[in-house]
């Protein structure tokens, strides 16, 4: 890969009990560049014999990784983060090439992908447990706090790097052991952080990383006794199909499924703020993030002028290549996600939305999704009831709060929400009215290591980050001590 600093963060090989290495069966794929097509390099197309290996690999290493002590853990977690950061450039160049998204976004996501380390780095010194007052006076009770185990990593295409570290930095600080199953679509960054992991002086077979197709590796994670614990984000569709399939092992989960996240503007608004907001949720990896705003409602009062303002930021996006200066949204991920969002377009107009304003810098080409405003979006509209998970913004009108709380309720899903409004009544009724894990009150950006990440309803369970992320790594054990008197 052209522009690398330090090309053999570059790894073209799975990573299993410290030896990077090919499938066994000797089966490659290709990894492409969603903004050219050109192939950036393979990697291995693992199986269920190659995930075994692996997670016999982190068993072995689960014995002496757990007696380590916190601090020891802590020290290298801290000397990863520092690597990451101090690789950030190439880390970012690594991440926009196969994913997609803009060069000052891909650095963006390396920083907030450290910070998950870095924050799990300090709670590993945290771990506690709890004594409790004895029923009987010649007995005690403690409840110590000890790793789930084995647990198995899958993560998605739509940030390659963050979501990889906001599990495995809990996981290890916790003292489990992972196998981590990249996307197929951007495995390149999940082995530059084993390379990287590698040089901080984390032990063999505490990471591993099995490449390829999703299909072999999630059947030997989901049925293996040995894994104990299971952490995925994606789709819901996949989020229930690993839940029906660790129930026979009974394994512990932590899903972070799909959203759909409406983003209401009430009349007393402070619309600047609102159209920031809207900006930073909607195009946030040009619209391809699970928190993504995906129903915009706005209040009769202040709809024209939302829409201009909003129009008018749109119109001055520029569309292309994520490595070239200036861009704001990269190509989308592939075919599948292009069609979709044109399905939905198509189907919006059809049922009588207008396109209102669109960017102005969009290259040929058909990686290339239009940014949008779509006036006159309606709830039977296909965009209501689907994440589009693309750079278009449909706009529905409301006239009353309890109008727009049952729309914005009205979905099976509840990760994120987000709504503006000036008055300190209204902000406590709507918030606590929304049904979803996360809200943004007057502000579009949720995402950070020190909040709970997750959601509700088939959005998810489990959460991820802040002080309680550590916890889905832990087993709680009482040890009841008798006979004292
Ligand atoms: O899309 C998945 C999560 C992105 C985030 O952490 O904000």
């Amino acid at each position: 890969m052209n522009g690398l600093r330090d090309g053999s963060l570059l790894r073209q090989q799975g990573l299993i009990d410290g030896e990077w290495c090919g499938a066994a069966a000797g089966h490659t794929i290709e990894v492409t560049d969603p903004a050219t097509q050109h192939v950036l390099g393979t990697v291995p197309d693992m199986d269920g014999a190659d995930t075994r290996a692996a997670i016999a690999a982190a068993e072995k290493a689960f014995s002496s990784w757990r007696k380590k002590t916190h601090a020891e853990r802590a020290a290298l977690l801290e000397a990863w983060h520092d690597l990451m950061l101090d690789n950030i450039e190439d880390l970012a160049l690594i991440l926009t090439r196969e994913q997609g998204k803009p060069l000052t976004e891909a650095r963006g996501e390396i920083r907030y992908g450290a910070s998950f380390i870095k924050w799990f780095s300090e709670e590993a010194r945290r771990i506690g447990g709890t004594t409790i007052p004895s029923p009987t006076a010649d007995r005690r009770i403690v409840v110590l706090k000890e790793p789930v185990g084995v647990s198995a990593i899958i993560t998605p295409w739509n940030f390659p790097n963050a979501m990889i570290t906001r599990k495995v930095g809990p996981a290890l600080a916790a003292g489990c052991t992972v196998v981590i199953k990249p996307s197929d679509l951007t495995p390149f960054s999940a082995l530059a952080l084993g390379v990287l992991a590698e040089r901080a002086g984390i032990p063999k077979g505490v990471i591993n990383i099995v490449t390829g197709m999703p299909a072999g590796i999630g059947d030997e994670l989901m049925t293996n006794q040995t894994v104990r614990k299971i952490s995925f984000t994606g789709s819901t569709r996949i989020g229930s199909l690993l839940m029906r399939g660790a129930a026979d092992s009974v394994k512990r989960l932590s899903l972070e499924l799909g959203g759909n996240a409406p983003f209401i503007v009430f009349d007393d608004a402070d619309l600047d703020l609102a159209v920031e907001g809207a900006i930073a949720s909607k195009f946030r990896n040009g619209g391809q993030t699970c928190v993504c705003a995906n129903r915009l409602l706005v209040q009769s009062g202040v709809y024209d002028a939302f829409a201009a303002k909003l129009g008018a930021r749109i119109s001055a996006m520029k569309v292309g290549v994520g490595t070239d200066a200036g861009t704001d949204i990269g190509p989308m991920i592939n075919k599948a996600a292009i069609e979709k969002i044109k399905r939905h377009v198509d189907d919006a107009v059809k049922k009588g939305a207008r396109i209102l304003a669109t960017a102005s810098s969009v290259p040929a080409g058909d990686q290339y999704a239009v940014p949008m405003v779509l006036g006159g979006a309606t709830t039977d509209m296909q965009l209501a009831s689907e994440e589009t998970f693309g750079p278009v913004a449909p706009l529905f009108r409301f006239d009353t709060e309890e109008e727009a709380i049952r729309i914005a309720n009205a979905t099976p899903f509840g990760l994120a929400a987000y709504f503006y409004t000036e008055s300190l009544k209204r902000s406590w009724r709507v918030g606590e009215a929304l049904e979803f894990g996360m809200i943004g009150l007057n502000t579009g950006a949720i995402s950070t290591e020190v909040a709970p990440f997750g959601g509700v309803k088939q959005s998810g369970v489990g959460r991820e980050g802040a002080q309680c992320g550590i916890e889905e790594y832990l087993e709680m054990k009482s040890f009841h001590i008798g006979g004292l008197s």
